[in-house]
């Protein structure tokens, strides 16, 4: 059981813990079994002061892993079970601990993501040509920005962004143009059309949030990338290693930025042919197939055609719904109205 000592965390001193210990709190698993907002209203510290100090991986300690919640509540009860709390696998970050789990409300396919994009995860949206990745980023990074208030980084790397289509979306939400300026400037838009130019900009946003720890400014919380396959896809193939590996430290940044930062990162493929089966599935391999923690196929529904906005999303792959869960969305009416319907879940 890890004891609280000075210097396991940055910030950490002798005084704070002696706060702690009054509190009955001495162990770390005390510490992320509490209540953050409490502690820090009880030890006289600024609910943001004690999450900076509590940031950090505390001296290497093993946090447990904890099966996905979306409260500190949820946290809390995932401490109480049997097994937990003790030790576990996961070598996170006191600070990603507290804010993995978070569901935030995004887009139309909350309901097949369980209340929305999880912070701490990496969610992927999987399709054909047209089958509507790009609208239902652009709606993400929409609801975000407005909905949430909350920056998003947008990197696109097919050229599928189109402000006009993103005023759009915010216009359908509000008619206060202040304010969707204001959504407008939460969304950063930057261009990666190579892997190189794509780590530098994840590199760069984990280095300066990484700095801005304490800083009032708001930092991302969701991170868009439309898409994976079009900067990776080119390295693959034949007997390119390099693409292999540059691909793992694509994913291992986007890990970093998850877990370690808090942050929901949403990213899209495309779908290829299976050469065995002649069935569909994501591309980018086996390698990548487990990166993504929640997968959500988009598909045009027969007879509706691509150009139709008709489309059936499924979930192919998640740890808290049955997979197969399928919903009905209309992404032509999304800069328009609210309208979308379930059709069925089922388990496969
Ligand atoms: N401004 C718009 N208003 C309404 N619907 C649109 C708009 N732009 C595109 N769409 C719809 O979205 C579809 C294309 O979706 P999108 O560009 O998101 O596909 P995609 O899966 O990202 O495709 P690709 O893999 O080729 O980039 C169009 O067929 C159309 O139905």
């Amino acid at each position: 059981m890890g004891v609280l000592r000075v210097g396991l965390c940055p910030g950490l001193t002798q005084e704070m813990i002696q706060l702690l210990r009054s509190r009955r709190i001495k162990t770390v698993v005390d510490l992320v079994s509490a209540d953050l907002e409490e502690v820090a209203q009880k030890c006289g510290l600024s609910y943001k002061t004690w999450r900076a100090h509590s940031s950090g991986n505390l001296g290497g300690l093993q946090l447990p892993q904890v099966p996905a919640g979306r409260s500190w509540s949820g946290v809390r009860n995932a401490l109480k079970q049997p097994g937990l709390g003790h030790g576990g696998t996961d070598g996170l970050s006191l600070n990603a601990f507290c804010e993995r789990g978070t569901a935030l409300s995004t887009s139309r396919l909350d309901k097949l993501l369980d209340a929305g994009l999880y912070t701490g995860e990496v969610t992927e949206i999987v399709g054909g040509p047209g089958s509507g990745k790009t609208q239902v980023c652009l709606c993400v990074a929409a609801n975000v920005a407005h909905g949430l208030q909350q920056n998003v980084l947008y990197v696109d790397s097919n050229g599928g962004l189109t402000a006009s289509r993103l005023l759009q979306l915010l216009q359908a939400k509000t008619q206060d143009e202040e304010k969707q300026a204001e959504a407008l400037q939460r969304i950063q838009v930057v261009h990666a059309f190579d892997i190189f130019q794509m780590l530098d900009v994840l590199q760069e946003l984990r280095a300066t949030v990484a700095q801005q720890v304490t800083s009032s400014s708001g930092t991302v919380k969701v991170v868009v990338v439309d898409s994976v396959t079009a900067v990776v896809s080119p390295l693959l193939g034949g007997q390119q290693r390099e693409g292999l590996a540059l691909m793992m430290q694509l994913a291992q940044e986007l890990k970093t930025l998850a877990l370690d930062l808090g942050m929901a990162v949403v990213v899209t493929n495309h779908i290829t042919r299976d050469r065995d089966s002649g069935r569909l599935k994501p591309a980018l391999g086996r390698s990548w197939s487990f990166v993504p923690r929640t997968r959500i196929l988009l598909d045009t529904i027969e007879g509706a055609g691509a150009s139709g906005g008709r489309r059936m999303a499924c979930l192919t792959k998640s740890s808290r719904q049955p997979t197969g869960f399928q919903e009905m969305v209309d992404i032509g009416t999304w800069g328009t109205s609210e309208q979308s319907a379930t059709l069925q879940g089922d388990q496969t």
